[in-house]
């Protein structure tokens, strides 16, 4: 199958507009090309046939498989009124938590979710044993089967939580229908399944001559290192996985990031091969630093979902300090905002720039999705602690978001010794040098407490200033050095 001259960029496929099949529009810059829509054909409110249309625009959906049977069909397989379609994405458990790039895919499957379709998160608890060669210049370090159990179980954790928030938080006051989450392991199949029966089966309808010509496979063919079979078998495992999927669960769509087209198309390959029905792949944009990297494990840049690893507040901090050639983008593919609502908020920002509204409405959003309530909440005290020195919310703060916020801070417990004053705080908490030169650096200004300026080094200690209701003190030492101080026994 020539595969690669099939795929089209989802921006292109004039079915998904909405719009003719044989006439596509030609090609505008988004913006214009939404108004020259809605002019032609109203764009519905919400519904499920305007799912691909919405999310082309959007950006979220980038490229479509195969395209020709998916411009003819999907569209019409997603009108309103007719029966839900299954849509999947699979995640290797090869860390213990979801990152930034994953949210991409998630938020395909939460925008089917809210078109009324049924969604499935599979965990690769069997794939994540041999790992993706996808975009990788070399193999995975192979995880004993224990890690990857325990991993699966953070991913778990981290998807549950994102369907829950999202359930809960963005859903509740819609009132339409929101289609079932489901969450697997393929290794409760995969795991099963005898190996003649897999070579014999699925093994006998793949092609060697399609699998070797994807370009991850050549890339690694062609590296120092070569190519393991058990890397080589990845897709076809996971084009199992849609087979069984299909079978089991009437899926029909698996969703992935862009480097996952070549998987897809092996899954479709089979899954037409063995049952005759039509199913689609639809791939989301791969999220990259600012270097052009993948944002993820491979990379070593992944800003994480779970808290033990990336704390709300750095969560919040990493969207805030978006680019403002980024934002819009952002807003669109992170958020659930509608357009007409992002359009203003960033013309409100081209009057206020000054502001960061845009980039401060974004970590809003995502770190809600991601953390919930609490967290979001949690996100803007530690901000405020932090940036703006505010001691009320310094004071407001749970141990678990002081650690948090000052991960990398030295962290001390003390007990309030009557007459105990900032010199003594200070030597206690090994913050300062011995001898003159530590007195001299409380004097010169380089030390506060709670985030006031202390230059008399004999100020005795006074609980509710120096001493927070919480028990604690947060001593700043020069610029950047911070010290959380836990008092015993007060
Ligand atoms: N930066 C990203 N942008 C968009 N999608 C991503 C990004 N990173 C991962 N994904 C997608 O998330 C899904 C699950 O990815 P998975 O955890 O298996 O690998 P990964 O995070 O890409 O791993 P690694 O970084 O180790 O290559 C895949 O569909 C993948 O394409
Ligand atoms: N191969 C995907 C993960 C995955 C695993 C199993 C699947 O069925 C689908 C996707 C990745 O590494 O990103």
């Amino acid at each position: 199958m020539a595969a690669p001259a099939l795929r089209r960029r989802c921006g292109r496929a004039a079915g998904l507009w909405g719009g003719p099949l044989r006439a596509p529009p030609p090609p505008l810059p988004l913006r214009r090309r939404a108004h020259h829509h809605q002019q032609e054909q109203p764009r519905r409110a919400r519904g499920a046939g305007g799912l691909l249309a919405a999310q082309c625009e959007r950006g979220l959906f980038q490229e479509v498989f195969p395209a020709q049977s998916a411009e003819e069909q999907l569209p019409g397989l997603l009108e309103p009124g007719r029966p839900p379609l299954t849509a999947y994405c699979g995640f290797d458990p090869t860390a213990d938590s979801l990152h930034v790039g994953h949210l991409l895919p998630v938020m395909g499957l939460l925008h089917f979710q809210r078109a009324g379709h049924n969604v499935i998160a599979v965990v690769g608890g069997a794939t994540a044993r041999l790992g993706d060669p996808s975009g990788r210049e070399r193999a995975r370090e192979a995880p004993s089967a224990e890690r990857v159990r325990e991993q699966a179980r953070g991913l778990r954790a981290g998807l549950e939580r994102l369907f829950g928030n999202h359930r809960e938080l963005f859903w509740g006051a819609s009132g339409g229908r929101l289609g079932r989450a489901e969450l697997l392991d393929n290794a409760c199949w995969l795991g099963r399944e005898p190996l003649l029966d897999f070579l014999g089966g699925a093994g006998g309808r793949l092609r060697m001559g399609t699998l070797l010509s994807r370009q991850s496979c050549q890339a690694r063919l062609r590296s120092p290192e070569g190519m393991s079979l058990a890397e080589f078998l990845y897709p076809a495992l996971q084009a199992y996985d849609f087979l069984h999927l299909h079978r089991h669960h009437g899926c029909r769509v698996q969703l992935g990031g862009a480097d996952q087209m070549g998987n897809i198309m092996s899954g479709y390959e089979l899954v037409t091969k063995m049952t005759g029905t039509d199913v689609f792949g639809i791939t989301v944009p791969l999220i990259t630093s600012t270097t052009g990297d993948k944002l993820g494990k491979t990379a070593g840049n992944a800003v994480w979902l779970n808290r033990d690893k990336t704390s709300p507040f750095e969560l919040y901090q990493f969207f805030v300090r978006q680019q403002d050639n980024v934002v819009e983008k952002y807003l669109k593919l992170f958020t659930f905002l509608p357009l007409e609502e992002i359009d203003h908020i960033m013309e409100m920002h081209a009057k206020e720039p000054e502001k960061w509204g845009p980039q401060k409405r974004l970590a809003a959003e995502v770190t809600k999705l991601v953390h919930g309530r609490e967290g979001l909440e949690s996100a803007k005290r530690c901000t405020k602690a932090l940036y703006y020195s505010s001691v009320e919310a310094l004071e407001a703060m749970s141990d678990q978001e002081l650690q948090e916020l000052f991960r990398q801070a030295p962290s001390a417990e003390l007990m309030l010794e009557p007459g105990m004053n900032v010199l003594d705080l200070c030597r206690k908490a090994n913050a300062i040098p011995d001898g003159p030169s530590g007195y001299q650096k409380i004097t010169d200004g380089g030390v506060s407490i709670n985030g006031i300026r202390v230059t008399d080094p004999e100020t005795v200690l006074i609980l509710g200033q120096h001493i927070l209701k919480n028990g604690v003190s947060l001593l700043r030492i020069g610029k950047k050095n911070y010290y959380i101080i836990k008092w015993l026994q007060l």
